[in-house]
């Protein structure tokens, strides 16, 4: 079931961005305040330029020519200084921008439950975080202090302009109209092909990342050319939308170019008809037409950055999205009763119309051993995600203690019930900091963890101990250890059951006498749920259930259900010789 996550509206993301500027006003006003210093030399260019040609109509000496060219490239140099800094200023103030908005999202997708994150589905998760945080990195970096420089020229420029002239500078106004239908045209177009740009590269991303992580399967059922065919057609998608943007970018700047054109002509021709009928100088003329040349330039690029921005936003409306997903805090006051699980007519569908499991009825006792066996698809996996309360039933419930495990808070939960599958991981980081994932605990906690599932000895021998950076890039760590810390990590977690699906390594018959003492240690005194793919580990539990499509068929221990020469017997008897021996 892949369900689209949400976006961020404006609101919210003008409140974020106003929250930040506040937290960091002493970076933001010392970036504005260089802006504006900047902008302000610029404009005495033009002004001595002006006064120099109004110099040389009336005459003047070589030397005053010379101490105006002097100025100006004075003029020029400060200008130059104070523009770089205002740069690096807004660089940093962008970075702590993006910083933020990453790590806020990183880190409130991982408190999100399990079931929310799968239902979102990997690929558009992973491109919120990496190519939209990247989209966001221009939008901020570049696209936001280039529309800031611009912004404060434009502005001091046309005051400059009307103080100069304001006659003259009249002749701007004839950009007006254009600017404003052009870009009345342009932006409620472009705004929503960004977003859907966004979107099916997220699919692609989705689609490319699925490929990838089943490639065992897309080879062995003959999918290639299918998955490359999917692969093309939300390529092609993507492509589309993004000639689209092109297209309709060219007819806008078509129009940007021609409104930067448009007021040059006006003011000449003003400028012309006041200088002839005494009401403006050459060298003011002179002056209006350098300003509305140093318009046009800042006034293109801050339109043109303006695009960078709106993908920047429309990104930052995916990152901040993400953050709108508000699990389910569970219920606080909710205190189990006892340790007993009781499952009464639990049914549960992945997607409507689908149900899986069709009424589950079970009561498991604390401390017992179930082992739940069953063909492949027979519901096992989802009912040991429904008893972690990783999902909650459609209907029917699943309770421990007589408190519904789904609407326990997630740390309660998981000092309740923890589901272990196959898959274990080694974070980077330090061994500490991997051992006290589940919960904060003492190094005499860590230690005695260790000791508990064997490990301690080998901790020891690390060069920093529990300090040890171990995971990619770390303390290269044996697969088998890689169990070891994951068990130690159970201990830690100390839940009063153990859901355990297909932990074959963990329980295989092959394992070393090593894993399967941690193992057995790690197990002793806890109700452990056993997802079982091999009958050998079904034989000494206290019970059996056997699942076929949905629903338990059988329920009893291994004498009762081979006596009863049902669906159990028929698992066993299917079994190759070396193996039947074992569970008889
Ligand atoms: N995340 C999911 N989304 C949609 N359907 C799913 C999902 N996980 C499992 N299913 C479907 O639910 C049914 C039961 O699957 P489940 O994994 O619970 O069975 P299982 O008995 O554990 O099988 P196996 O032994 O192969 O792991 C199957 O038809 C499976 O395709």
């Amino acid at each position: 079931m892949n369900t689209t996550l949400p976006l961020a509206d404006k609101k919210d993301v003008r409140a974020w961005v106003w929250a930040i500027a506040v937290a960091n006003r002493r970076e933001f006003l010392g970036m504005m305040s260089f802006f504006g210093a900047a902008t302000v030399i610029g404009l005495v260019g033009p002004q001595l330029l002006g006064n120099l040609v109004d110099a040389v109509v009336n005459g003047t000496t070589a030397l005053r020519v010379d101490i105006t060219a002097l100025i100006f490239v004075a003029v020029l140099a400060v200008h130059a200084l104070l523009r770089r800094q205002a740069r690096l200023r807004a660089a940093i103030f962008g970075e702590r921008l993006l910083a933020e908005a990453r790590e806020g999202m990183v880190g409130h997708v991982v408190r999100l439950p399990l079931s929310i994150v799968e239902s979102a589905g990997t690929g558009d998760l992973l491109s919120r975080a990496t190519s939209d945080v990247d989209k966001l990195d221009e939008g901020l970096r570049q696209a936001a202090p280039e529309i800031a420089i611009a912004t404060v020229t434009v502005v001091l420029t046309a005051i400059a302009m009307l103080v100069t002239s304001p006659l003259v500078a009249l002749g701007m106004l004839v950009a007006v109209p254009v600017l404003v239908v052009a870009t009345r045209w342009y932006r409620p177009k472009i705004i929503p092909k960004y977003q859907e740009a966004l979107a099916d590269w997220a699919e692609l991303h989705s689609a490319t990342h699925e490929t990838a992580d089943g490639g065992r399967t897309v080879e062995a059922l003959r999918l290639r050319q299918k998955r490359i065919e999917l692969n093309d057609t939300k390529l092609h998608k993507a492509m589309s939308v993004e000639w689209a943007c092109s297209l309709l970018w060219t007819v806008f700047l078509g129009s940007l170019s021609f409104a930067y054109i448009l007021p040059i002509a006006a003011i000449l021709l003003i400028g012309g008809i006041a200088y002839a009928n005494g009401l403006a100088g050459i060298g003011e003329i002179t002056a209006v037409v350098l300003y509305a040349r140093a318009i046009a330039e800042p006034l293109s690029d801050a339109l043109a950055w303006m695009d960078e921005l709106q993908v920047g936003n429309a990104a930052l409306r995916r990152i901040l999205g993400v953050q709108q997903i508000k699990p389910d805090p569970g219920d606080e006051s909710a205190v189990p009763d006892g340790t007993n699980i009781s499952i009464r007519g639990a049914r549960f569908a992945y997607s409507q119309g689908r149900e899986v499991l069709h009424g589950i009825d079970l009561d498991i006792v604390e401390g017992e051993r179930l082992v739940i066996v069953g063909p492949s698809g027979a519901g096992k996996s989802t009912l040991g995600r429904l008893l972690a309360g990783v999902n909650a039933p459609d209907s029917g419930s699943v309770t421990i203690g007589g408190v519904e495990v789904s609407s326990l808070p997630l740390a309660k939960r998981r000092q309740e019930v923890v589901l272990v599958t196959q898959e274990q991981h080694v974070f980077t980081g330090t061994l500490r900091e991997n051992l006290t994932l589940p919960r904060e605990a003492s190094d005499e906690e860590l230690w005695e963890a260790l000791r508990t599932v064997d490990a301690a000895d080998w901790a020891k021998s690390l060069p920093d101990g529990l300090d040890t950076v171990v995971g990619s890039g770390g303390e290269a760590i044996a697969p088998a250890m890689v169990q070891q810390i994951a068990l130690a990590r159970l201990v830690i977690a100390d839940p009063h059951t153990l859901i355990l699906d297909e932990a074959t390594s963990l329980l295989d018959s092959s394992a070393s006498r090593h894993l399967e003492r941690s193992l057995g240690a790690v197990l002793a005194g806890r109700t452990v749920i056993a997802i079982a793919h091999r009958l050998t580990t079904a034989r000494d539990a206290d019970r059996i259930a056997v699942m076929e499509d949905g629903r338990i068929v059988e329920l009893g221990d291994h004498a009762e259900l081979m006596a009863a020469e049902g669906s159990y017997a028929g698992l066993v008897a299917s079994l190759s010789g070396e193996n039947r021996r074992a569970v008889r």
